[in-house]
């Protein structure tokens, strides 16, 4: 396992091949993805219902085996890794977030965001900083159950940076949250990425998400087709119609 250093872009995508067998088909998901991140950069994966966005989050985590191709990521080719060594660097250099938070019912958010992390000193004080970051340190004792969708995302939030990794990949993020929820969580993402030089990859159907990405990359048909700055203005119009003129776009022109 070789080590990854800083020096290392945090994610690489090279020739990335993902195919689903079914009885007597075969579903071609990702159809040779290439796709680089710098540090702090916050990514924002746009594309229709069965473009390939979510395959290519779980191939990025790691979830997925692939056909052909490779993604690296903080130096680290994954596929060079065994499961033991894979699920060992998932939990370090890779932080999850779903749209369904996947909280443990049963424990605080404190102890939420504490459980991925290794018994260390500091720990303490690494939890108490998040939940303060992420506006949630007067909540740190409620279970899931007693918390908005809002919270529960930041304290999703708060537990996949606990072990500080390279990358943050994001499932629609804002998918179970009303809309202001959404935008607070999608604040505290570019947040992150300027604050911190945390590098973010989120997927999502929804402009006034990816309004908040530097970049824009959009899939159809298993491959990333295009992509594009959505600039500073925040306005989801203008992100909506960039996108939707791309998708008109044949193919070959885009
Ligand atoms: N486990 C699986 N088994 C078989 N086919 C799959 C599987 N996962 C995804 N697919 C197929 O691969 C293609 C891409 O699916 P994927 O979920 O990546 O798309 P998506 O863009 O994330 O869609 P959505 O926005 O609806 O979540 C689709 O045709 C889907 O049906």
């Amino acid at each position: 396992m070789s080590s990854p250093s800083a020096r290392h872009a945090p994610l690489l995508v090279e020739g990335v091949r993902k195919e689903f067998r079914r009885q007597r088909t075969t579903v071609t998901a990702l159809s040779g993805v290439d796709l680089s991140a710098s540090p702090g950069e916050f990514i924002v994966i746009m594309g229709a219902s069965g473009s390939g966005k979510s395959t290519l989050l779980h191939a990025m985590a790691g979830l997925t085996d692939l056909d052909a191709g490779r993604v690296v990521i903080n130096g680290q080719d994954l596929s060079l890794l065994n499961d033991a060594q894979l699920t060992k660097f998932r939990g370090q250099q890779i932080g999850l977030v779903f749209q369904a938070f996947n909280l443990l019912p049963s424990l605080s958010a404190e102890d939420n965001i504490r459980l991925p992390a290794p018994p260390e000193s500091g720990l303490n004080e690494k939890v108490a900083g998040l939940l303060q970051r992420l506006n949630i340190a007067e909540r740190r004792s409620h279970k899931p159950g007693a918390l908005s969708g809002g919270e529960q995302q930041r304290v999703a939030i708060a537990r996949a940076l606990v072990c500080d990794p390279a990358i943050l990949l994001a499932d629609e993020p804002t998918g179970s949250l009303d809309y202001d929820a959404g935008q607070q969580i999608c604040q505290i993402l570019h947040e992150l990425s300027r604050e911190q030089g945390r590098t973010i990859v989120a997927v999502t159907h929804e402009p006034n998400v990816a309004m908040w990405a530097d970049r824009v990359v959009v899939m159809r048909d298993g491959r990333n087709i295009a992509e594009f700055s959505p600039g500073g203005s925040r306005d989801p119009q203008e992100v909506a119609s960039h996108y939707q003129g791309l998708l008109r776009q044949p193919l070959e022109t885009v």
